[in-house]
This record gives C-alpha cells, sequence and structure tokens, in this order.
C-alpha cells in the first residue's frame, strides 16, 4: 500500500502549467529522488506536498487519507531547505528543541527521540554552540536534527546539499542515508546532481516541463531510458546521441543482425562515453574512427571528445592510453548491446526488434 499518492496534479499560477496531470505513488520508507532540469517543477511539485502551495486541480492521498486541502502543520511533513534558518541567539540544543516547545510537547516525553538524533547527526559536542561558531555541515546537520525531532510521516528535501563543499557535501550526504536507514521515514529528496539522484535514490523521478519522463530505480533509468529525454538527463558525462539516417546507421552501427523492415528513415542513436573504447575491435566490426579534438583529464581517466562523420563523440581512456595528437584520426570501438534506439518522431525507446 502506497503512503503518499499523487492524483492527477496540475498545478499553474499564469496560463502555462508548471505540473501538468502528474501521478505518483510513493510507498512506505521509500527514498524518492526528483531530478529535472532548473524550471521544471520540482521544487513546486515538493511544495504542494508539503502544503504550501494549493493544487489546481488533483488530489493528494497520505495514508489513504485525502490531504489535498490540509494545513501544512496538519500534514506533519518535516521540509528540509538549502537555507536553513537557525536561531543565531539559541544553542545548537535550543535550537533542535525549540519547535517542541512552541507545540507544547514536554522535553522529556521526547528525550530519547532527541538523545538519539544528536548522536546520530554527531552533534554531540556542539549542543551549547551557538550557529555562528558552526560550520556550514554543521549547521545544516543541526537543521537536520530539528527536522528529525518533529517526528514527521515523510521528510521532504529540497536540495539540502546544495551550499555546502564537496567534502561536507559527502559528509551529510552519508548522515542523510544513515538516518534515513535508521528511521526508515519515507522521504521525498529534491535534486539536480546526478551523483545523490544515483547513490541516494530508491527510485527517481525524472521531471521534464512538469511532466513525468520516467521514474524508475538508478539502474533501470541508466540501463534502460525510456526516451531520448531520460537516456541525455541521466549519467555524467550525458549519452552520446546522434541523428542518423538508418543507412547510416547501418553503415557506422549496425554490424550486427538486425532487419530495417519498417519504413522509419531516421532514428536517435545512443552510446554512453564509458561504453567507447580506445582501438580497433578484434573482429573489425562495431567500430569508427574521427579526428581527435580534445582531452580533459578527470584524475584517474581521461575524458576525450572526437568528430565522427555523423557528429561528436565522447569516450574515456585510462590515463596510460597512448594517444595520437589532436587533430589527428582515432579509433574506437564499443559493443553491440551497449546501443541505446530512439524513434525520431516519438523520441521514445526502440527495442532492436522494432526497426
Ligand atoms: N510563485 C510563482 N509564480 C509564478 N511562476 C512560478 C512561481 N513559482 C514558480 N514558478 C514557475 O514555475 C516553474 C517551475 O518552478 P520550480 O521552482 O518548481 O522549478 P525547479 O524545477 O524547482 O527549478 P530549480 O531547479 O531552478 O529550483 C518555473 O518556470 C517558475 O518560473
Amino acid at each position: 500500500m502506497s503512503q503518499l499518492h499523487l492524483q492527477q496534479i496540475n498545478k499553474q499560477y499564469t496560463d502555462q502549467p508548471v505540473i501538468e496531470n502528474l501521478s505518483l505513488e510513493i510507498e512506505n520508507g521509500e527514498f524518492l529522488v526528483l531530478v529535472g532540469a532548473s524550471g521544471c517543477g520540482k521544487s513546486t511539485l515538493l511544495r504542494i506536498i508539503a502544503g504550501l502551495e494549493e493544487v489546481s486541480a488533483g488530489h493528494i492521498y497520505c495514508d489513504q487519507q485525502d490531504i489535498t486541502h490540509q494545513s501544512p502543520r496538519e500534514r506533519n511533513f518535516s521540509m528540509i531547505f538549502q537555507n536553513y534558518a537557525l536561531f543565531p541567539h539559541m544553542s545548537v540544543e535550543q535550537n533542535i528543541t525549540f519547535g517542541m516547545k512552541v507545540r507544547g510537547e514536554k522535553l522529556k516525553d521526547n528525550k530519547q527521540l532527541v538523545a538519539k538524533t544528536v548522536s546520530m547527526l554527531q552533534l554531540d559536542e556542539l549542543l551549547k554552540r551557538r550557529p555562528k561558531e558552526l560550520s556550514g555541515g554543521q549547521r545544516q546537520r543541526v537543521a537536520m536534527a530539528r527536522a528529525i525531532v518533529r517526528n514527521p510521516r515523510l521528510f521532504l528535501m529540497d536540495e539540502p546539499l546544495s551550499n555546502l563543499d564537496a567534502k561536507l557535501r559527502h559528509d551529510v550526504r552519508d548522515g542523510i542515508m544513515a538516518m534515513h536507514e535508521q528511521l526508515q521515514v519515507t522521504t521525498i529528496y529534491v535534486t539536480h546532481d546526478q551523483v545523490e539522484a544515483m547513490t541516494m535514490a530508491d527510485r527517481i523521478v525524472v521531471l521534464d516541463q512538469g511532466q513525468i519522463q520516467q521514474v524508475g530505480t538508478p539502474e533501470e533509468l541508466y540501463r534502460t531510458p525510456k526516451n531520448l529525454f531520460v537516456a541525455r538527463f541521466i549519467g555524467s558525462p550525458s549519452m552520446n546521441t546522434w541523428q542518423l539516417s538508418v543507412a547510416e546507421h547501418m553503415l557506422h552501427f549496425a554490424n550486427w543482425q538486425i532487419s530495417v523492415s519498417s519504413q522509419r528513415n531516421s532514428i536517435w542513436l545512443g552510446l554512453r562515453p564509458e561504453h567507447i573504447h580506445l582501438g580497433e575491435s578484434d573482429d573489425g566490426r562495431n567500430q569508427f574512427s574521427g579526428i581527435f579534438e580534445r582531452q580533459e583529464l578527470l584524475g584517474h581517466v581521461r575524458l576525450l571528445t572526437l568528430r565522427a562523420d555523423f557528429g561528436p563523440v565522447q569516450l574515456f581512456c585510462d590515463n596510460e592510453a597512448i594517444l595520437p595528437d589532436i587533430g589527428q584520426s582515432l579509433t574506437c570501438h564499443f559493443q553491440a548491446q551497449r546501443i541505446h534506439l530512439f524513434c525520431a518522431n516519438t523520441l521514445q525507446r526502440l527495442s532492436i526488434k522494432d526497426l
């Protein structure tokens, strides 16, 4: 039984819809990540779930109860933003427990939860400090502790790590995952960071212009993107995609057994950079050449850019690889089963048998 059910949600501020006919079921205890380009409606959707925005149409159910018109307080969801406001004149401890006092809850009734939260987020040593005496990551952990001790039905997090530097992002991300593992509270998490989405999510929702493009596990989205948008969006750097005529496709890529029986004259073909390798293939099939244009050192690997006659190609190679000079020809190969195909009209995924 799903815990949160969004049914046919629509939202518009002006005549342009921001969320369009969006339906989604979120399971109890699930960690769901919303991703999508800037302006696609991620924050709006989160604010609708929180009760901070009214829907234009549609219903929200939580545990089978219609909460569409409930206030944020009635919903008892806890929201963590990138810009968390701590009270500067209060200690860490007071900041964490302030909400309880406001709600008239007794500290002694919640003592255990507070102690557990403080220790889980490693705030024990910091309880007497003021916010200005904390680092950015420590402050974010205090904001999280404050959200946790509310004992919410659901956590809503809007890019909570985006103000932190790389090291802190990593630490706080681990903190959030540890918290989720322990508390198993359903969490909806908005980010535009690929790594966060892929590493944290039970399922990822890819949004584009207020519509769901695909919902699936990180693995499903990476391996079998449903359409060209998801193919390009999931994965870093992005999948190489080229629009080719079927004849070109056959010439360059389809050296394996497929029959081109349909009327299709054009398709999109995708290959991830990590699935293209330097050098010729063993049997001379599934390979192509291009002009070597650029290389970027990424640490343990290099990202190369070639220009083939069907378009630009990105691929990885290891640091020891011997490369020709820029401007020279470079040959690379791939495995045919790594290819993704998309219809040029509908942009939907094609399986080989659809061709
Ligand atoms: N109060 C508002 N009035 C009018 N338009 C709004 C309002 N809030 C958001 N929008 C518009 O709705 C669209 C979606 O905005 P939203 O903030 O949900 O996007 P987002 O995916 O969270 O973007 P980002 O990743 O940049 O934060 C945008 O085009 C935005 O301009």
